[in-house]
């Protein structure tokens, strides 16, 4: 099967300001994703991940290499990706149904179907009844469910999602990882989601990519079977899950010592 996705050797340069020289944020990096997986890019600060999702959103373009969706090259943003920042990014003068039908207004979709189109993706984040709250109505983690509903109404193929559940409490991080597995395996996207949290990482990835900085490359991929997964069951305290994290920390605290 081709790749959903794939990073091709992607360097990426920006420019230093009043100097003639660049700065070189992502090297040689090389990555494929295959469709319906759930990729998790991990990495300290710095490192190059927010630019990462930024090159497959279309927001910005590569220095050399290839990135491509699809098979084609990302020319720009576009509907087959939907994206969810770590700022919550709703529109404080609508509700939460008119945030996400926000997304469908602009792809033309008629007014009653974009109604029960926002209706149905809150209910599937677990919003349904929040329907008239203003974001300012509403807490932290239910903003950014509002700010996934968003994001799958307009039905994309691949979720590109920036550390959106790094603002949380902690409480609210762990079921909303929950909630986003759900949904993923009941909506077979393809997910790239970019943390710095190790556990996050291993909780969320079928894969977790590693990565190192200055300048950001790819250290290792990880595949990650925990196993059947049991809502009442503790997995983060498991053997298995505490192997993987230290496998993870290992990783990253290497480059420390190179
Ligand atoms: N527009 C830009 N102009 C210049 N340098 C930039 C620009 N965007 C990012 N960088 C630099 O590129 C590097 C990678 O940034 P990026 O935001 O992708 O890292 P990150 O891994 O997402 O970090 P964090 O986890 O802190 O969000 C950083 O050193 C950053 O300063």
């Amino acid at each position: 099967m081709t790749a959903k996705i794939v990073f091709d050797r992607v360097g990426k340069d920006f420019p230093i300001r009043d100097s003639v020289e660049s700065f070189t944020a992502i090297e040689e990096f090389s990555l494929a994703v295959k469709a319906g997986e759930f990729v998790v890019i991990v990495g300290p600060s710095g490192c190059g991940k927010s630019t990462l999702l930024d090159l497959l959103a279309g927001l910005t373009t590569a220095s050399s290499g290839r990135v491509l969706v699809a098979g084609e090259p990302v020319s720009g943003p576009g509907l087959d990706r939907g994206i969810v920042f770590q700022q919550y990014a709703l529109l404080p003068w609508r509700t939460a149904q008119s945030n996400v039908e926000f997304g469908l207004e602009a792809i033309g979709v008629a007014r009653r179907a974009r109604a029960n189109r926002a209706r149905e993706f809150l209910d599937l984040v677990g919003l349904s009844g929040f329907e008239k709250r203003y974001p300012h109505e509403l807490s932290g983690g239910m903003r950014q469910r509002v700010a996934i509903a968003r994001s799958l109404a307009y039905d994309p193929d691949i979720l590109l999602m920036d550390e959106p559940f790094a603002a949380l409490d902690a409480q609210t991080r762990e079921s909303l990882q929950d909630e986003l597995l759900r949904i993923w395996q009941r909506t077979g996207k393809t997910i790239v989601f970019v943390t710095h949290g190790i556990e996050e990482a291993v909780y969320l990835g079928n894969r977790v990519a590693v990565m190192t900085s200055r300048p950001g490359r790819l250290k290792e991929v990880l595949s990650i079977d925990l196993g059947p997964r049991s809502v009442d069951a503790d997995l983060r305290s498991s053997p298995i899950f505490g192997r993987y994290r230290h496998e993870v920390w290992s990783l990253l605290h290497e480059k420390e010592t190179v």
